[in-house]
């Protein structure tokens, strides 16, 4: 897995035409769990291209959502949650974010409206202030959950944690200043031609969007350390032969890992009753995904301790990105 050779990426297509002045680039999201990144993405986007949810560090993949506008491209790549390393995963994940941090145009640091400033949040920002090229936006999320006193307050101290280009408070969930992100953030990217065709919002690979749709079916209402044991591989996927013209289906043979076999009960259920829930949740959101019907066969295996093991990791795709 190669998404972060933003160089490749940034040599030009051959596009008919682009206006003059015209930008692109890439921008990224940092940000404590659960602070509403995934969330802001998709509504800049327009369209559900990362998995949002409830659980801290759902997004453990690099997804890249672009929004087209008449004078920019800004494609966003959506990290996950930059916090202490605790776990090798950890490790890993932190060594992604870094890797991306140096390599965008432009940074958004996400806070919440309505937490106040904490050690994970302070942590970031010095992560952040070491990043002297890349020019940082503090956006101050969710403010429909607090009062416009609320917001000011927040907005201060934010001011206080570091050094940004702007700061800008935005609700994802009301649309509340969702435009003014994307222009703040356009103004940020380098003039050139756009890097994608028009129309495209994403270039996830579907496997892993489908791997995604998976896990997040397979988080809903299970215990809270579950969350973070649970891996999912698309084995294969492909068109079924011979199905009839306007009844197209794809099979698709997907693995779920869990790290212990008490795990692998809980995620299977009672006479497997758990595991058919997810397996139709899941199947209804990759139909809605894909556009066709979907045949979805879901096994659960053990691979014990995945999130320390290098070798699994591997096997799981989470591998050291060079
Ligand atoms: N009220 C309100 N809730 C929001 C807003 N943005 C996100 N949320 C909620 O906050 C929770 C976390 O949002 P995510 O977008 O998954 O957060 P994230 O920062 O991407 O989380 P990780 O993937 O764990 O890093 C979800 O329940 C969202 O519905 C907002 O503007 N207003």
């Amino acid at each position: 897995m190669d998404d972060l050779d933003l160089e490749k990426l940034r040599a030009p297509l051959p596009l008919p035409s682009y206006p003059e002045g015209f930008r692109s680039g890439f921008a990224c999201f940092v940000g404590r769990p659960n602070v509403g990144k995934s969330t802001l993405m998709n509504a800049l986007v327009g369209q559900k291209v990362a998995i949002t949810s409830d659980r801290p560090q759902t997004t453990r993949r690099t997804v890249r959502g672009i929004v087209h506008r008449d004078d920019a491209q800004l494609i966003i790549v959506d990290t996950p949650g930059l916090h202490k390393p605790r776990t090798l995963l950890g490790e890993r994940l932190d060594s992604l974010v870094r890797s991306t941090l140096v390599e965008v145009d432009v940074i958004a640091f996400c806070l919440p409206a309505d937490e106040p400033i904490g050690r994970g949040d302070t942590y970031i920002a010095r992560e952040l202030a070491a990043q002297r090229d890349t020019p940082v936006v503090a956006l101050v999320t969710k403010t429909d959950r607090t009062d416009r006193a609320g917001v000011t307050r927040q907005l201060m101290a934010v001011e206080q944690l570091g050094e940004w280009a702007d700061i800008v408070p935005v609700s994802a969930q009301s649309g509340f200043q969702v435009d003014t992100v994307a222009d703040v953030l356009c103004g940020h990217l380098p003039e050139g031609p756009p890097l994608y065709p028009d129309g495209d919002l994403t270039d996830e690979p579907d496997e892993m969007l489908v791997a995604e749709l998976i896990r997040e079916a397979s988080l809903e209402g299970v215990r809270d350390e579950l969350p973070h044991s649970i891996a999912v591989v698309v084995d294969e996927m492909a068109p079924r032969e011979n199905s009839r013209p306007g009844r197209e289906l794809v099979d698709i043979y997907a693995s779920l890992y869990v790290e212990r076999s008490s795990q692998k009960a809980i995620v299977i259920g009672a006479k497997g009753a758990r595991l058919r829930e997810v397996g139709s949740a899941a199947r209804r959101q990759i139909e809605a995904l894909l556009g066709t019907r979907v045949f979805l066969d879901l096994r659960v295996k053990v691979a014990k301790d995945w999130q320390r093991d290098p070798k699994q990791l591997r096997r799981l795709g989470f591998d050291q990105q060079t």
